[in-house]
């Protein structure tokens, strides 16, 4: 599989590629593919290393850490009866490290410390949900499946936004549907802003969660893996000016916005379908109202996969450095529209970093008021899975 996604995009991945979503796909509990994985990982570090001692070239293998996790994994394995791709596991480990056979005879006394203990952690969606068919279409649009249909009333073009300043400094602006609206602001971010962020960011990350119940316990899932920090506007001009840049490119009113949330995807990071908006009132505010807009800056781009992707619309948007990714969460009327469900899709090969921005409803009474009658129905249909 590794070697056919290879052909396809014609770049290959490493075996700490392969480990990495080995471990992914053991943390969800896919055990079948978790070995298919590990098993290509080891395979590929056998040859590496095999390659690198017929040229005669000192190689670097696997740093402590990685020993770690792979004896922590192959330990797992061993205990749930997968004992070939735990002994391959262990081979390798004792390859490069032959000393380890020692704490092996002391049991646990020797072994490495698990690395994170987790308190709370939420399965993925339901095995029924991975089978419905709109699981399989955000698959499918994560692969780049896409169909346009009738996407001519679609442009790209200079917006004026709604600031003067922007008659002299127009934003270029993508349209990927009209209803609901979603659009890719270009070149919103310059890379030495980029990397401030990123910056202010790294010593702030934890694992990402969810809370499903007002109220309730955040917990890690894996149908979210990712990391991520919330940095206060205010606390750096950078985040000002992302603010204000919104403001200008969509006339929506920046007041109320969560702080800005930014979140590393590393490989097999992804995040499932889901909506921004809250679906009960008591996640939020009630003097704010619920998340009106989302806008993401892509502060990275993804060498494979990453996308954002909008399985109903079917829209796949890749990171690409500095833009900005901007659409309503709601109907003019503040109602739900449940066709923006939309998911990260896993990551293939690179790291994907992206800054969230959510809009909240209040005050934007003006710039996008309601409409004579109410526009929610159309979207009805999309909140129940198929
Ligand atoms: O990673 C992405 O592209 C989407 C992220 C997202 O939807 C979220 O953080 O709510
Ligand atoms: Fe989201």
């Amino acid at each position: 599989m590794a070697s056919n996604t290879a052909s396809i995009f014609s770049s290959d991945m490493s075996w700490q590629d392969c480990f990495e979503l080995g471990q992914q796909l053991f943390e969800m509990e896919d055990y079948n593919n978790t070995k298919v994985w590990l098993r290509e990982s080891m395979e590929r570090l056998r040859r590496h290393s095999s390659h690198a001692h017929s040229q005669q070239t000192p190689t670097s293998g696997p740093d402590t850490l990685t020993l770690n996790k792979m004896e922590a994994t192959a330990k797992s394995l061993f205990q749930l009866g997968d004992f070939d791709t735990a002994f391959e596991l262990s081979q390798r480990v004792l390859q490069f490290d032959p000393k380890r056979i020692r704490n092996w005879h002391l049991g646990d006394k020797g072994t490495a410390p698990p690395e994170d203990i987790d308190d709370g952690y939420l399965p993925k969606h339901t095995d029924s949900y991975n089978l419905s068919e709109e699981f399989a279409q955000y698959e499918k649009v994560c692969r780049g499946e896409v169909h346009p249909i009738a996407r001519q009333e679609l442009r790209c073009r200079y917006s004026r936004g709604s600031h003067p300043y922007r008659y002299l400094a127009p934003l270029k602006l993508e349209e990927h549907s009209l209803d609901p609206y979603v659009a890719t602001y270009h070149d919103m971010l310059s890379p030495r802003k980029i990397s401030q962020l990123r910056e202010m960011a790294v010593p702030r990350m934890r694992r990402s969660t969810v809370n499903p119940l007002p109220g309730g316990q955040h917990k890690k899932s894996a149908f979210r893996v990712s990391k991520n920090a919330w940095l206060a506007y205010e606390s750096h001009p950078t985040m000002v000016g992302m603010l204000r840049d919104l403001k200008e490119a969509t006339g929506l009113d920046t007041t109320y916005c969560e702080q800005l949330q930014v979140a590393n995807y590393g490989v097999g990071g992804h995040y499932e379908p889901h909506w921004d908006f809250f679906r009960d009132p008591n996640h939020y505010p009630e003097e704010e109202g619920n998340r009106i807009a989302t806008a993401i800056f892509y502060l990275s781009e993804v060498e494979q996969g990453g996308a954002t992707a909008f399985p109903f619309l079917d829209i796949a948007v890749k990171p690409q450095l500095g833009n900005v990714l901007f659409w309503y969460n709601l109907h003019r009327s503040l109602d739900k529209d449940y066709r923006t469900k939309h998911a990260g899709c896993p990551v293939l090969k690179g790291s994907k970093w992206i800054g969230n921005v959510w809009i909240h409803e209040v005050t934007q009474t003006f710039a996008r008021p309601c409409d004579v009658f109410r526009d929610h129905e159309v979207s009805l249909e999309y909140e129940i899975i198929k």
